[in-house]
């Protein structure tokens, strides 16, 4: 993804929708398509926001076929990958599988999957690595717990999960990676990171890309915010200036609500 000014972002801001474990193929064929339909008769600009969908793996073929037969611009990934490519890993899905379905993203390292599945940075770091082998842009989330946070630890966890998730990544994948900071107390909680608190932790992760490799390098990379963001707060999340666009839980089950969210210039909240 190269890097635009579009108004006030110097990256095309990413709009995204993790559906999570929900929709059957069926289902997200109509979902995805009333999210088509609505974002087309808002005339929506998808240089403006890139919009992308991340369904569950079962459905990932009848989207590739919508999004081929009716040509729409939403993109999508899948919500994980395996760090092998291929053999005996019963239940694991290959980046290469993924590749073939048109995926153009893969969410790595989820904070479901870090606490539901115990995922380490390590894994993380090797499941990048394979996305990178098939041609897939990985989503690598991060983000603290609350009780980290409450003992103002959060900035420090964060980066330490980002430097142990990317360690070895040479530069020009890290222009092109998309960190999502996900404090894992906002998710699906219905708290939601102030704005101020998703722009700190954003220039915190731009900061450490810029030490770790340079400013030319860290500004290119995409920092999106994710915990419970919906139409209503996404404008003002979004004003933050290192912060290039949303990862939706919940609300991206919902077109209309979704779309609006892919529309937040509507909502920027301005001084
Ligand atoms: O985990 C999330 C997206 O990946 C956030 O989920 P919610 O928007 O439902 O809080």
């Amino acid at each position: 993804m190269t890097s635009q000014t579009n108004g006030q972002f110097d990256r095309t801001p990413l709009i995204a929708g993790n559906w999570k474990m929900n929709m059957d193929h069926a289902q997200a064929i109509t979902l995805l398509q009333k999210l088509a339909w609505t974002l087309d008769d808002a005339k929506h600009d998808y240089s403006r926001a890139e919009v992308a969908v991340f369904p569950p793996f079962t459905d990932l073929r009848s989207v590739q076929s919508l999004v081929d037969g009716d040509d729409l611009r939403v993109v999508y990934g899948a919500q994980d990958l395996s760090d092998q490519d291929s053999g005996a890993y019963t239940g694991d899905i290959s980046g290469q599988f993924l590749a073939k379905l048109g995926c153009t993203y893969v969410l790595v390292g989820h904070s479901e999957r870090r606490t539901v599945h115990g995922e380490s940075d390590e894994l993380c770091n090797a499941k990048i690595a394979a996305a990178h082998r098939h041609g897939l842009v990985p989503v690598l989330c991060v983000g603290e717990g609350l009780e980290v946070r409450q003992a103002g630890e959060h900035v420090a966890f964060t980066l330490e999960q980002l430097r142990g998730s990317i360690a070895g990544l040479e530069a020009d994948r890290v222009a092109e990676l998309v960190v999502a900071y996900e404090p894992v107390w906002a998710i699906g909680t219905g708290e939601v990171a102030g704005p101020e608190d998703a722009q700190e932790m954003a220039a915190a992760i731009r900061a450490e890309l810029a030490g770790l490799y340079d400013d030319g390098t860290a500004s290119k990379t995409r920092i999106l915010y994710g915990g419970s963001a919906k139409a209503a707060n996404a404008g003002s999340i979004l004003k933050g200036k290192d912060v290039d666009g949303v990862l939706v839980g919940g609300a991206s089950l919902d077109a209309e609500e979704f779309a609006s969210i892919a529309r937040f210039e509507q909502h920027l909240v301005t001084d």
